[in-house]
């Protein structure tokens, strides 16, 4: 599969719910004793995922329209034991937040994943969760499959940090809930806090103070949580790939409504603001605790920047589709402290470089990060050598950003699987069609 344009993007688009928010929301929505009604969740296979799980572990959701959703919990404490194994598919949230909940419970739980999933570490959140007293077996290196049997009462933790993951934090809070006593965690690094304002919002207590180590985020634990309306706010992750596809493709005009803009996950718009790409923020607002956008972006001329190490959490998931900026912007981009994209759906660092080597990109890679020498806004190369395709690894993310990078190209540029997509953002073509764009060249 391959894009291609006529002309320039244009129109206004909405692109599905945060995938972070829905797995969340489905998860707190499954503790609480009620109705939890949920819209604008994201239909996409991860999140699909979480709520399996949580069926298999006693919760009552129901779909009723396109992203409209209904949750009856079992109330804290009252996850019951999955008859079958919890297959989580590609989703790495799924498996690290749902391992905290099991952790606190009195059930025995064991997790299967894709060959993606089963090649990622589940050590970081093995290590906390065994001191809170729960226990594991796992495949060599903490991977999947995995079995885990939860304690209760779990032992409360106080836990700095070793990773700056909103993922170990999440499990960590997760398995507090139904922990006696102060589960504390100390963040050394802020990463994306929807767990901290969810949970508030479902009434747990829980306290955020900054302190000179870092953020100390305190919650009070044998929680009840009360049953909320919420609406899930569309992912900053997604919306990436339209934004770039915009400031890359020369005349285009685009506007993305509704993208959550929370600080913890903005770093994106603010890089590709740096390097010159006109986006502006419209009509901000805050709905269901987080801040909410219109961004309405031009085609620019980019320039390439060092971007700093300390923006990385706030973009994780964004890198792979900066890249593809970089490879269209004046001079160079260097970027550092992203050894985590080595532990994502792939090798993120090198199955990018690969591939912008493949289209015609030069690349220095890095332990660290990608240093790219941008083509100052003229079409990639492309491929040139015939057949040949992208390998894109089960990484939806890749597969994206490749997408987008044929749409200002000299030669096409053909992915070997599309499939992946549907993990996060399962009308990611309809969209981008809808926008302008073509598809062509369907070998998948
Ligand atoms: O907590 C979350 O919802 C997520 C946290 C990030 O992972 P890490 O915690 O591994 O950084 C991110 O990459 C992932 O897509 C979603
Ligand atoms: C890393 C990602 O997700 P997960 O860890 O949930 O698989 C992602 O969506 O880019």
């Amino acid at each position: 599969m391959s894009l291609t344009i006529t002309g320039p993007l244009r129109g206004s688009i909405t692109v599905p719910g945060d995938k972070s928010i829905s797995h969340r929301a489905l998860m707190l929505g499954a503790l609480a004793v009620g109705e939890t009604r949920i819209t604008g969740l994201l239909e996409g296979e991860d999140v699909l995922a979480t709520a399996a799980a949580m069926r298999a572990m006693g919760a009552t959701i129901t779909r009723h329209a396109s992203g409209s959703w209904s949750v009856h919990g079992v109330g804290v404490g009252g996850l019951l034991q999955p008859q079958t194994a919890l297959d989580m598919g590609n989703s790495g949230t799924s498996t690290r937040l749902l391992m905290g909940l099991i952790a606190s419970h009195p059930i025995t739980a064991t997790f299967i994943g894709d060959a993606s999933l089963s090649r990622r570490p589940m050590g970081r959140v093995i290590d906390p969760l065994s001191l809170m007293g729960a226990s594991f077996s796992s495949a060599p290196g903490g991977r999947l499959p995995l079995t885990m049997t939860g304690l209760t009462p779990a032992v409360p933790l106080e836990y700095t940090l070793p990773v700056a993951s909103a993922q170990v934090k999440s499990a960590i809070l997760l398995a507090g809930l139904n922990t006696p006593g102060h589960t504390v965690i100390i963040e050394p690094i802020p990463t994306r806090d929807h767990s901290e304002r969810m949970l508030q919002g479902f009434g747990a207590t829980l306290t955020v103070e900054e302190t000179p180590q870092g953020r100390r985020i305190t919650l009070v634990g044998e929680a009840e949580l009360k049953p909320q309306t919420i609406t899930v706010p569309g992912d900053p992750s997604s919306a990436a790939f339209p934004i770039v596809a915009a400031l890359i493709v020369p005349g285009s005009d685009v506007t993305i409504t509704n993208i959550g803009i929370n600080p913890t996950r903005a770093g994106l718009i603010e890089v590709l603001q740096a390097m010159g790409g006109d986006i502006t923020l419209q009509n901000p607002r805050t709905i269901g605790g987080e801040p909410v956008a219109d961004l309405r972006v031009r085609h620019s001329p980019l320039k390439g920047i060092d971007v700093p190490a300390s923006v990385a959490p706030s973009m994780i998931d964004e890198f792979s589709i900066l890249f593809i900026a970089a490879a269209h912007a004046q001079g160079t981009t260097r970027t550092t402290g992203l050894e985590e994209l080595r532990v994502k759906e792939s090798d993120r660092l090198t199955a990018m470089a690969t591939g912008l080597t493949a289209i015609g990109v030069s690349v220095e890679e890095h332990e660290d990060g990608l240093t790219i020498h941008g083509h100052a806004g003229d079409p990639l190369p492309g491929i040139t050598q015939p057949g040949a395709t992208i390998t894109t690894h089960l990484d939806h993310r890749i597969a994206m950003s490749f997408a987008v990078a044929s749409l200002h190209a000299k030669a096409p540029i053909t992915i070997d699987d599309r499939t992946p997509i549907t993990t996060s953002f399962p009308n990611f073509l309809p969209l981008m069609q809808s926008l302008g764009a073509h598809e062509t060249h369907a070998t998948d």
